[in-house]
């Protein structure tokens, strides 16, 4: 939209050509002709020139046409058009005759009764309401005429003789006379050289040329009037201004008491039982305190430190509904690192207008085969709703149809399968912020191939890789395709988790110590960040080990790890793509924890709603409120 530095009553020329254009359009001309009422036909014309960015009411449009057209007969009165004076008097002289000469009914009768020809020319021009004798005039209809859209101008007396150009009858050449005034034939004439067509009182035109500098008279007329105009339109700015400030002071004024209305309401359910305000499905009951960490809970020592202790944040099967009630809910309560989730919280990116679709991510997903069409979907749709951009899926063939019809958010690439896949993966890595590699992949050796050749080309582009499912075993069978990459997560459950160690270090594994077997392995596979998922989650970068205890519920249906490894490729291009906000907790790290939380937090929304009947879907339901809930809260 342009910017209409005349806002108010002053118009700019450019503003008014535009408007000009517009009411000269054909449809406008023959509405403003045919109708008796045209307010209506200025609304559009206000609409269309809003249309161009210029705001103005229906109202301003008509007086502004009505003073151009008022500039315009003054013009053509004046007769001065042929020793080009006539600019001076109407700017817009061109473009009005253009139009005006088009239009598509004139009544030269009409024309002649505007008083241009005899004494009583002073009445021509009406100042109060539409001038009668307009040969261009238009019908109000339902306009109001309110004082301030008016101006009182004074004219001089003199009868002003004016040129005009009529076509009568027929053959267009013939003249109907006036009585009191000088008709001409389609030849443009002047009092000042009547021509052989002139007829009636031919006395006047002499003694009008006699009287006046003419010229001069218009000038100062006009001046005047444009004074009088400028006056006028500034008292009405300073009108518009006041209202303006009017009304700023009544919107503060609501604010304030909405703002009042707001705190007396949550006054009022803060001071009700927790099991009266935590009615919405998403909130766990209030907690009845809080504890900073580190300090004595009301149970004493006996007790596991408070940010270890695990409790249901809502009611589950295994966790009777009575005592879910009386639960804290504070992430440090529920077995959360509040000072983990608040480093993952500087990793969200910023929503602002000042970013373009894909820069908050942009992620692949390596699988989906004809077995497993679900878990690449589960993946990528994870990623978007966590907040990337863009999710796409590289899938083979026959598995594409299939989840392209599960969602029109995911783009879909059916490729995997194909004889240059590797070819056709690659054209789109360069766009990519991170892949996650595994989802319903299958174990096809030449799907595996294809997996093991597309993270070779992530790792020379340096790509986040989150490596999960079928995945997992790919990196069991050849551990040095992901070994020392330090952008890699592996995200196994226990029994992928088992498969890997055993691998990597040539023995069984003793499942009593899980937090020092997956420092061991991600040691083994060259500080890869290795995210054991379970009833705790346990992340390590070999150097440390980080837990998510965050309580989800007894339900354990397939997906929950798409959804985890999905969210994870948009966490994890965030948090490497992030400032390093902490020297202790590298980006892999943080990522990892994050998606933990967030895959449990669902779990936890998920089952309070469907109960025994949660399936992966409904999780994804949840990641939005859980989200803002976990990390923008
Ligand atoms: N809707 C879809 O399309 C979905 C598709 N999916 C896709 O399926 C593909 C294969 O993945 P996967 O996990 O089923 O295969 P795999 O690693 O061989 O494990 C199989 C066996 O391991 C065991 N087991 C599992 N977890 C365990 C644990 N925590 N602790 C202990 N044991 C555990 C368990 O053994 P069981 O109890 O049966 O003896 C189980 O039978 C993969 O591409 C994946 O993405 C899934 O994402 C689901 C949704
Ligand atoms: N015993 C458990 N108690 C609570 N949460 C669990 C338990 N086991 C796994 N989870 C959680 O479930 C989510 C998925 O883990 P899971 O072990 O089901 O992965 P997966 O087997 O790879 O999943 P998928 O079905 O997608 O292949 C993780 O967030 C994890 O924390």
């Amino acid at each position: 939209m342009q910017n209409n530095t005349t806002r108010g009553f002053l118009w700019s020329d450019v503003e008014t050509r535009t408007l000009l254009t517009i009411w000269g359009e054909q449809d406008i001309q023959v509405a403003l002709d045919g109708h008796f009422r045209n307010s209506f036909v200025y609304r559009d014309v206000a609409r269309r020139l809003a249309a161009t960015g210029f705001e103005r009411t229906p109202e301003q449009c008509r007086v502004r046409i009505k003073s151009l057209k008022r500039q315009f007969l003054l013009a053509k009165e004046g007769n001065i058009r042929n020793n080009g004076q006539y600019h001076k008097i109407c700017k817009f002289y061109d473009a009005m005759e253009n139009i005006l000469s088009n239009r598509p009914v004139l009544d030269p009768q009409e024309f002649m009764d505007s008083g241009t020809g005899g004494d009583d020319t002073a009445d021509c021009l009406e100042e109060e309401g539409e001038d009668p004798h307009d040969p261009y005039s238009e019908n109000m209809g339902d306009f109001h005429r309110p004082a301030e859209t008016e101006v009182k101008l004074e004219y001089p007396t003199v009868p002003i003789p004016i040129p005009i150009k009529v076509t009568v009858g027929n053959n267009g050449s013939s003249v109907r006379p006036h009585p009191s005034s000088q008709p001409t034939s389609t030849l443009t004439s002047s009092p000042l050289a009547p021509g052989p067509l002139t007829s009636g009182r031919a006395k006047r035109p002499k003694k009008r040329r006699a009287n006046f500098p003419l010229e001069k008279l218009m000038e100062q007329f006009l001046e005047q009037s444009a004074q009088a105009e400028e006056g006028f339109y500034r008292v009405e700015e300073q009108r518009l201004q006041a209202e303006d400030r009017r009304r700023e002071a009544e919107h503060a004024r609501e604010l304030q008491t909405l703002q009042m209305l707001g705190q007396m309401f949550s006054s009022i359910s803060s001071a009700q039982p927790p099991s009266a305000a935590s009615s919405h499905r998403n909130e766990p009951p209030a907690p009845p305190r809080a504890f900073p960490r580190g300090s004595a809970s009301p149970s004493g020592p006996r007790g596991p430190p408070t940010h270890l202790r695990r409790t249901p944040p809502h009611p589950t099967a295994d966790w009777p509904q009575q005592q879910s009630q009386q639960l804290p809910s504070d992430p440090q309560a529920l077995g959360m690192d509040e000072e983990t989730l608040s480093l993952v919280r500087t990793i969200v990116p910023a929503l602002t207008s000042k970013k373009h679709k894909g820069q908050d991510g942009r992620i692949g997903i390596i699988g989906g085969c004809q077995e497993y069409t679900g878990a690449p979907y589960f993946a990528a749709i994870s990623a978007l709703k966590v907040g990337a951009d863009l999710s796409h899926v590289f899938c083979t063939r026959e598995a594409a149809i299939v989840i392209k019809s599960y969602s029109p958010e995911l783009i879909v690439h059916p490729v995997l399968d194909s004889p240059n896949a590797l070819e056709e993966i690659d054209k789109w890595l360069p766009r990519l912020h991170s892949l996650v590699v595994g989802p319903g992949l299958g174990r096809d050796e030449g799907l595996l191939r294809t997996a093991k050749e597309v993270i070779e080309k992530c790792k020379a582009r340096d790509i986040p890789i989150i490596i999960d499912a079928d995945g997992l075993w790919l990196v069991a069978q050849q551990p040095s395709v992901i070994q020392g990459y330090q952008k890699a997560i592996l995200t196994p459950n226990f029994m992928e988790f088992t498969r890997l160690y055993e691998a990597l270090h040539q023995e069984p594994l003793d499942g009593s110590d899980r937090r020092r077997s997956v420092l061991q392995l991600s040691g083994a596979l060259g500080n890869v960040t290795v995210l054991l998922k379970g009833e705790q989650d346990l992340i390590s970068d070999g150097r440390r080990v980080l837990t998510c205890g965050l309580r989800g519920s007894g339900r354990r249906c397939g997906g929950q790890g798409d959804l985890l490894s999905g969210s994870l490729g948009a966490l994890a291009h965030w948090a490497f793509s992030a400032t390093p906000p902490s020297r202790s907790v590298s980006p892999a790290l943080l990522a990892a924890f994050g998606a933990c939380a967030l895959t449990k937090q669902c779990n936890s929304q998920a089952f309070q709603t469907h109960g025994r009947a949660t399936t992966t879907s409904d999780m994804i339901q949840e990641i939005g409120p859980a989200f803002r809930k976990l990390f923008e809260s």
